[in-house]
């Protein structure tokens, strides 16, 4: 049928794997409403447009077909959603800005709902353009927003958040944004630091440099939009979809100045053939360096920044890496330089063995006025500056009375960051989260502050079953704060079930966010469930300026 294939321009592909069918007829209201969101007005600046082709209703493009398309809005991954004049087909573009009009060819057809395209150059940008200052911005993949303006930013993730909830979590539009103090959806927290904000950035190794034949080519006309591989060995980041092209980086502007400096000095260094490194081929599978990670924490004492670098290696050969150990501990932040050994054939950089090679084997990071320690492989929120932001509007949300009496229940904990911070006014926090190792670091981070009242359960919270929910009190307040596929429906009728007074339901993914809570307060009519939440609020939070990313923070009250 046709709503199998049917198109979220708001949500792209991923929920389509992941809601059952019965779904997906809801995705097709959000496309259809799309489609109906006006053309924006031509600025001053623009040529006059080419005569329109007459394009009806049942207009669908064919694959190459080279179209002028403009962009309404952006996807939830950040690919442009675009239309051609008089079509309410939607063409979805990686690169594309609102506002923009473009050429684009068409690379794939989605089932005749949709298409994929890719830009082949701007034709006029949207007046909210601003050129941006890495000049990979448009290639990397890590900051396709950048060449818009930062306030436009928020804006289109704010409208995201916004037709997600009314079009596929069903919620009333007026009451999402009435005038009063009481508009559920509330403005979204922008960031305020839009660079630098990064505290973990990991960079791979190449045999080869990639790039774009425009470049090499350095033509005005329009290219075909096909990658180049040159000689030279790369150091920089994947090119977007492939695991085995890496687009050479000297410099990022989202990490800190001096995990930049770590960057230059490898950089300037790495290739020496005295030095005889190689990168890791991952064809082959031959090669010593697979990949450089550098994170970013504080010294709890002096607030300076310390910085970990770890080299991710195919094999044990620490004595191949002296030279750069070397150059890099010069850099007076290093104050951890690890090597985890990878010898599988995998992309992965966690290694079976990990080595200190200067330093200390973990760096210190504060937040909400704890502390946490971070080894090369554990799991850190990576903007820490707005983390504590979000989890004081958690905290806040969660309302707890701070008489040490009531329950809590972190759900998806991680390592525990969010529960710790809440033990302080809770009687007790209990944790579940389904990576061993987590579970470990956030029994080490409430030993570390101190913290007696936490307790933290590995399980799989998909995979829960009538003894869930025995091994604890009855929660007062339930934390949830699931990876992008939101919560397995298990755990959806288990919380209609216990009916806890209070949900806080943090996401990182607005389209299952919005799927997670029309069943908390509308239910699952095919499942027989009845929803028992009223939504007070959403907050939509930009942890990570210029990328898709949104994270919401939402308040549920039983009813
Ligand atoms: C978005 S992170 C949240 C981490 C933590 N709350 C924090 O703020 O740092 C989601 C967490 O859910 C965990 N997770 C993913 N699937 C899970 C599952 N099926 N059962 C339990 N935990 C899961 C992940 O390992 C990850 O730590």
């Amino acid at each position: 049928m046709a709503a199998a294939g049917a198109f979220s321009p708001l949500s792209g592909t991923l929920l389509r794997r992941r809601i059952p069918l019965h779904h997906h007829r809801r995705f097709l209201s959000i496309a259809a409403a799309a489609s109906e969101a006006p053309a924006p007005a031509p600025t001053p600046s623009q040529p006059p447009p080419p005569p329109p082709r007459p394009r009806g209703k049942g207009y669908f493009p064919k694959k190459n077909e080279i179209l002028e398309l403009t962009c309404e809005g952006l996807a939830f991954k950040g690919k442009g959603v675009c239309k051609v004049d008089g079509s309410s087909f939607v063409l979805l573009c990686d690169g594309a800005l609102p506002g923009e009009r473009l050429v684009a060819r068409v690379r794939r057809l989605r089932r005749g709902a949709f298409a994929e395209a890719a830009k082949l150059k701007t034709l006029s940008p949207h007046h909210d353009a601003v050129e941006a200052p890495c000049p990979l911005a448009a290639d990397c993949g890590g900051c396709k927003s950048q060449s818009l303006a930062y306030s436009a930013q928020i804006h289109h993730k704010y409208v995201q958040v916004r037709d997600l909830l009314v079009n596929f979590g069903k919620f009333d539009p007026r009451k999402l944004e009435s005038s009063d103090s009481d508009a559920i959806l509330k403005p979204i927290v922008p960031c305020d630091e839009i660079f630098r904000y990064r505290n973990k950035m990991e960079f791979s190794f190449g045999t080869k440099r990639w790039m774009k034949r425009e470049w090499k080519e350095e033509k005005e006309e329009v290219s075909k939009g096909e990658e180049l591989e040159t000689d030279g060995y790369s150091l920089g980041l994947h090119a977007p979809g492939f695991f085995d092209k890496v687009l050479h980086v000297e410099t990022c502007l989202l990490h800190s100045d001096p995990a930049d400096k770590v960057l230059a000095v490898v950089q300037g260094s790495w290739t020496d053939p005295a030095l005889g490194l190689t990168p890791y081929d991952v064809y082959k599978h031959t090669g010593f360096l697979k990949h450089l990670m550098i994170r970013t924490g504080r010294n709890v004492s002096t607030g300076a920044p310390e910085v970990m670098v770890n080299f991710v290696t195919s094999c044990y050969k620490p004595e191949l890496l002296v030279p750069l150990v070397d150059r890099i501990t010069k850099i007076s932040e290093v104050v951890s330089v690890v090597n985890n050994v990878n010898t599988s054939v995998g992309n992965t950089s966690v290694g079976e063995q990990e080595y200190t090679l200067y330093g200390k084997p973990t760096i210190t990071e504060m937040l909400r006025g704890l502390t946490f320690q971070i080894s090369a492989n554990s799991f850190f929120q990576t903007n820490t500056k707005q983390a504590d932001v979000l989890y004081k509007l958690i905290e806040d949300s969660a309302g707890l009375k701070g008489d040490g009496s009531e329950i809590v229940l972190d759900l998806f904990c991680g390592t525990g960051t969010i529960g710790l911070t809440l033990a302080r006014s809770a009687k007790h926090v209990y944790g579940y989260e389904v990576v061993p190792e987590a579970i470990a670091d956030a029994q080490k981070n409430a030993q570390l502050n101190g913290i007696s009242n936490a307790t933290f359960v590995q399980g799989d919270l998909n995979k829960i079953n009538v003894t869930f929910g025995k091994e604890f009190p009855k929660p007062d307040i339930i934390i949830s704060d699931p990876n992008r596929p939101g919560m397995h429906m298990k755990l959806i009728k288990w919380l209609l079930e216990v009916k806890a007074p209070r949900i806080v339901y943090v996401s990182c993914n607005p389209a299952t966010c919005a799927r997670d809570l029309d069943y908390l307060c509308h239910g699952v009519e095919e499942k027989g469930l009845s929803g028992c939440y009223e939504l007070k609020h959403v907050i939509p939070v930009d942890m990570f300026p210029h990328t898709p990313h949104i994270e919401c923070v939402c308040l549920l009250e039983l009813c």
